[in-house]
């Protein structure tokens, strides 16, 4: 069950329009929020120039633009290179299709139309510094519209500068990393006010030297840094948690109900639920981390016990939220059933596996079902330019001449670390949908190059300046590979290194069935899906030659599900070295084939069951002849001569050829 808004509805999206309050263009509803993320990044402050006039909606009459100052194309950057794989196109889905309210004479065109691959994002003039995030500041007030980049115009704040309480956690788990920050030596916050939702701050041309940088990103990762505390930075999952939708107000009015997030790695799931703990704590309701990867049945059972106690004596209300809840097993699920059901606790589930399938459909039944999107490339770009902001990095027209390198000024209040904006779009499509893997790429990319700047200079025994850096397409490609592997789980690398895999167990390839399965593990495939293949693997090419395989690959499966990654790679490891060493088998794989194609063949209707076959369980069935003239095989010594195929497939032999 999907909390959803009108927005979901097409034929509604089609009659309600709406108006960016931004730059004023008139749109299907549906479209808003994610207009809006682009929107906001070309109109920071609100400043668009209307839309809609003599010019019509989206076209902006000539002369308005400021001088010197391009606007971000919002197509571009969703087009970025590889227009072709599903990923793509899976990114954009939902999102809607439009551009930005654009520029010049082509907005209207860059709405309706698909994108085109041929520009690059368009940043201000090297070296001015200008922000690109819509979520920054210092600009003075937040623009009224921005709280709708994450779908919030409510005017009850849930953004309040409140420095958030730690969460309990118990066990280890993404809970307990908020609650390292402060003995971490390495421990840096996004600076709130670089991008907070309420006005002031830290300019985005706030110059900060290489230097600074680079001690600000070691530490904890930069995705952990870059967590949002409120849901107006939470960026895209409209269709989640957008204005309007049911969840959106329970959580505006504090009505917390019980709650399995479901999406794929890194969409937010666990920002969501930190979002809910946030606000939570501001009305004296406890939150309580738990992962399911770790945590004991016993540990349930006291957070159980403590909740009570609370509500009872304190009438204080427990959130619990589980990090991939499916890992439970259905009895450790069962522990909750009760307490939810009488509302000892709110449960906040987050998983990444269907819950249909993994969590007990009791609780399932007691729950909403919080379905969260892959994040699409635009979002990815509004959530790494934020981080890109926070950082004092400016962005780069790559498709400009001028060398910021060798730009002369020594003035300290330029900015002295650039990023090319063609890499920060490179890294939103890679990250494909991951904002973890796009953050984290990011931090590696730049400490990297900070790195072996130092290091040159030190070699060569110049002075380390912290003058300018540029980070570039080949440095975050670089990064990304470091933190994770490219590879694309969505679209045709999947299925590519999947068939490699499978041909190479084939062909009784041991080692390279090996890397196969590791170049999909280290870039993140889901390892229930290598699993899955296994399954199918263990009957289509080994079947009867090595029966005990089957059960192998489902105990592989099994494990895996148990245990998840990284501890289960080495249970595909020994289930794919077994099986690429198997005796090999098509026998049933193919002879099955020839029954499915007899039966796709088969002209008129199928022949009957015949009655000697039949079970006659009743006495008119055994007068219609039902079960006649059948022989019970374990009564005979002998082979029994009897046949069992219709009687027009009569001496058909699906193990030898196909006979239809
Ligand atoms: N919608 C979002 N808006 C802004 N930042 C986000 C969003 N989603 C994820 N992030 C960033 O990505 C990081 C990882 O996200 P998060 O931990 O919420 O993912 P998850 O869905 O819980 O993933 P997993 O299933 O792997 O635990 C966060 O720390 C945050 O910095």
């Amino acid at each position: 069950m999907e909390v959803s808004g009108p927005e979901d509805d097409p034929f509604l999206s089609q009659l309600h329009q709406v108006q960016c309050p931004v730059c004023q263009q008139m749109m299907p509803a549906a479209h808003i929020n994610s207009h809006l993320d682009r929107c906001l990044l070309l109109n920071p402050a609100g400043h668009a120039e209307p839309a809609a006039g003599p010019h019509g909606p989206g076209e902006r009459p000539k002369g308005l633009s400021p001088p010197g100052t391009k606007r971000r194309r919002l197509s571009e950057s969703s087009a970025l290179k590889q227009p072709a794989t599903p990923t793509a196109a899976e990114s954009s889905e939902g999102e809607g299709e439009e551009g930005d309210d654009g520029g010049e004479t082509e907005s209207r065109e860059s709405y309706d139309a698909p994108p085109t691959p041929s520009g690059a994002r368009l940043i201000p003039d090297f070296p001015v510094a200008r922000a690109s995030s819509p979520a920054r500041k210092g600009s003075g007030k937040r623009p009224a519209a921005a709280a709708a980049v994450a779908g919030s115009a409510s005017p009850r704040s849930w953004d309040e500068a409140e420095a958030p309480e730690e969460e309990e956690a118990v066990g280890e788990g993404d809970g307990d990393a908020d609650a390292e920050g402060e003995d971490d030596p390495g421990h840096w916050e996004a600076d709130p006010a670089a991008f907070g939702a309420s006005g002031g701050g830290r300019a985005h041309s706030r110059a900060l030297a290489a230097e600074e940088i680079r001690q600000m990103l070691e530490g904890k990762p930069l995705a952990d840094k870059m967590r949002p505390d409120t849901l107006q930075d939470y960026i895209g999952q409209s269709r989640a948690v957008g204005q309007e939708t049911l969840l959106r107000s329970l959580l505006e009015t504090n009505e917390i109900p019980s709650l399995i997030l479901w999406g794929p790695p890194g969409c937010g799931k666990t920002t969501l639920a930190h979002i809910i703990a946030n606000n939570s704590k501001k009305h004296s309701i406890r939150f309580v981390t738990l992962s399911a990867t770790n945590a004991k049945t016993n540990d349930v059972r006291d957070v159980i016990k403590q909740a009570q106690n609370e509500k009872s004596f304190f009438k204080r209300k427990t959130i619990l939220f589980i990090d991939e809840i499916h890992r439970f097993n259905k009895s450790q699920q069962d522990t909750f059933l009760p307490h939810v059901e009488c509302g000892t606790i709110t449960l906040i589930g987050a998983t990444t596996e269907n819950p249909s399938f993994q969590v007990n459909a009791a609780l399932l039944s007691r729950c909403r079902v919080i379905v969260l999107e892959k994040l699409p490339v635009e979002a990815m770009v509004t959530i790494l330019m934020r981080a890109i902001n926070s950082l004092g990095i400016h962005v780069l027209d790559s498709s400009r001449s001028t060398d910021p390198l060798s730009h002369s000024s020594n003035s300290s209040s330029e900015p002295s670390v650039f990023i090319e904006d063609k890499a920060v779009d490179t890294l939103a499509y890679l990250s494909d949908g991951d904002a973890r893997i796009g953050l984290n790429g990011l931090q590696l990319a730049v400490l990297a190059r900070l790195s072996s700047r130092k290091m040159f200079c030190k070699k060569s025994g110049q002075a380390y300046s912290p003058s300018r850096v540029l980070i570039t397409e080949n440095d975050v490609k670089e990064g990304l590979q470091k933190s994770h592997i490219l590879y694309d789980r969505a679209g045709e690398e999947h299925y590519n290194c999947i068939s490699a895999l499978h041909k190479s167990m084939r062909g009784s390839d041991a080692s390279a069935s090996l890397y196969w399965l590791a170049r999909m593990l280290e870039g993140g495939e889901d390892p229930l899906y290598v699993a899955r293949r296994l399954v199918r693997f263990a009957s289509e090419d080994i079947g009867l030659a090595d029966p005990s395989a089957l059960p192998q690959a489902v105990a592989a499966y099994q494990g895996c599900h148990f245990i998840g990654m990284p501890e289960c790679e080495v249970l595909l490891a020994q289930c794919v070295v077994y099986f690429a060493r198997a005796p090999k088998s098509i026998e049933v794989y193919s002879a099955y084939n020839n029954v499915k194609a007899c039966l796709r063949n088969h002209q008129g209707p199928l022949p009957p069951v015949p009655l000697h076959l039949r079970n006659a369980p009743t006495r008119l069935m055994k007068d219609l002849g039902y079960g006649k003239g059948y022989k019970y095989n374990p009564m005979y010594s002998e082979p029994v001569d009897q046949e069992y195929l219709p009687e027009e497939l009569r001496g058909v032999d699906f193990f030898k050829q196909r006979r239809c």
